[in-house]
């Protein structure tokens, strides 16, 4: 990796070009600047004309927030998808030309992207846009990090590019998204809810507490689908104002491909690495927020005290721990959980911190937690042959890791649930839930539908 101190645009390109070996097409050239602080919707909404796929993702503090704009570069991949992914991304920086002063975390060049939840699984019409493994290099990037804005431009340079002509280009697109704009208001309404086969569901629930009482597992999570039709075409800039709103505590992210945008809250950090700093999070285990401060705190202690639930949620922190403890040293896992409250609900927590060995990246990680017993289930294998078999749903990349890194060792990814698949004027809403054995296929099914509230409820439900 070449790291350029000054610079400027033209006189890059130029340089670049004229450094490509004969061998050589093309070459990313990685531009960050300092730009005044600028809004990260507004920026996404910007771009909501230019006919290029728009990403967005905050954390659950709101320290960061990344919009990418288009694809610089895009990276694919299927079988060994965590390898492949983690080897395509290391070869583009190594030839990567990038000038970042800054060098905070997420700042700079960056991935941005996403993965399905079961590659193995046969995939339908409804996730067509979205692959096994697809991580953005985006065009434009506008990181806003502790509420200062970082704007990069990654471009990749070919040998007949000319650099005035490239440096103009980039310098419009640049001025046009970098406006300000204000987000209309949007009167979404729903004119039609398919529940999808509730009662088969709650048959396949049955079917596996029968499984789990037969020992083939012991905790299987089963995801269902609602679909909405709208009045009118759903924006996703509209969207995401209305989570950012409503959804505290909670990931906000949105994928873009072509008509379709995968968007959602999810408050299941999966992991996060900054340099050799990881944090991932035990979360697993539902109750519904209550109407008073008495009846909440009632219901939350409950929780607490619920054998069912705290079952539920001990098979993801023994995974959790027997998963990383061969990567990481300084492992900390407390012995009990806490409650996480959000706007509809409330879930048992539990942090886990460690410190990330040499010669691993957030891959690896991701590779041996990805789906952790909060999404598939106890044991890994025989509960994804469960879900494979029984579960009638497409899940797409519901469920699955979500979440960008950079060049740094620095990166984030949630588990992208409360997440909805937006098609024009219609949608598809997913929401699942931990079955162990004695789970009561009503009170899963009571749970999933207030885990479909926080998608509801800002799509005009
Ligand atoms: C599968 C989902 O939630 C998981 C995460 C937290 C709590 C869960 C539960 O209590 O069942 C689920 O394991 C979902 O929201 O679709
Ligand atoms: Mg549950």
């Amino acid at each position: 990796m070449i790291e350029i101190k000054e610079v400027q645009v033209e006189a890059l390109f130029e340089k670049v070009i004229q450094g490509l070996q004969n061998n050589e097409n093309a070459r990313l050239v990685s531009i960050t600047k300092k730009i005044q602080t600028t809004d990260a919707l507004e920026f996404y909404e910007q771009a909501r004309f230019m006919g290029k796929n728009r990403t967005f993702w905050t954390n659950s503090n709101r320290s960061l927030f990344l919009v990418g704009i288009g694809e610089a570069y895009e990276i694919v991949a299927n079988q060994s998808r965590f390898k492949e992914t983690k080897q395509q991304w290391d070869h583009l920086l190594e030839q990567a030309v990038i000038h970042n002063p800054y060098q905070l975390p997420g700042t700079g060049v960056i991935a941005l992207g996403g993965m399905s939840f079961d590659p193995k699984k046969n995939t339908t019409e409804l996730w067509k846009h979205f692959k096994p493994s697809q991580f953005m290099i985006p065009e434009f990037q506008l990181a806003n990090y502790q509420d200062e804005s970082y704007f990069t431009m990654n471009v990749f340079v070919k040998k007949d590019d000319h650099p005035g002509q490239l440096a103009a280009a980039t310098r419009q697109l640049e001025a046009k998204l970098l406006q300000p704009n204000h987000l209309e208001a949007e009167a979404l309404t729903i004119d039609k809810r398919v529940e999808i086969d509730p009662e088969g569901w709650k048959e396949s629930v049955r079917t596996a507490t029968s499984e789990i009482r037969n020992k083939k597992a012991e905790k299987i999570v089963l995801a269902r689908e609602v679909r909405l039709t709208f009045n009118k075409k759903a924006e996703s800039g509209a969207i995401i104002n209305k989570l950012l709103d409503t959804q505290a505590n909670s990931y906000i992210f949105a994928f873009e491909k072509l008509e379709d945008c995968f968007i959602g809250a999810t408050p299941e950090r999966l992991v996060k690495v900054e340099q050799d700093q990881l944090l991932s999070t035990c979360l697993a285990g539902t109750a519904p927020r209550g109407e008073t401060k008495a009846e909440d705190d009632r219901i939350s202690n409950e929780l607490l005290h619920d054998e069912k639930n705290r079952q539920e949620h001990d098979f993801v922190v023994q995974m959790i721990k027997r998963s990383i403890k061969d990567y990481c040293t300084d492992l900390v896992i407390p012995d009990v959980p806490v409650v996480y409250p959000l706007k509809n609900l409330q879930h048992l927590y539990t942090p886990v911190t460690a410190k990330l060995k040499a010669g691993y990246s957030i891959f690896d990680i991701i590779e041996q937690l990805h789906p952790t017993p909060a999404l598939g289930g106890t044991p890994r294998e025989e509960s994804l042959a469960f879900i494979r078999e029984n579960e009638a749903l497409d899940r797409g990349w519901y469920g699955a890791p979500v979440g960008w890194l950079d060049s740094n060792q620095n990166g984030e990814f949630a588990v992208a649930i409360r997440s909805a698949l937006i098609h024009g004027d219609s949608a598809s809403l997913f929401a699942g839930c931990g079955v162990v054995k004695n789970s009561d296929p009503e009170e899963e099914y009571e749970e999933t539908n207030i885990k479909l509230m926080p998608m509801l409820s800002v799509l005009g439900g």
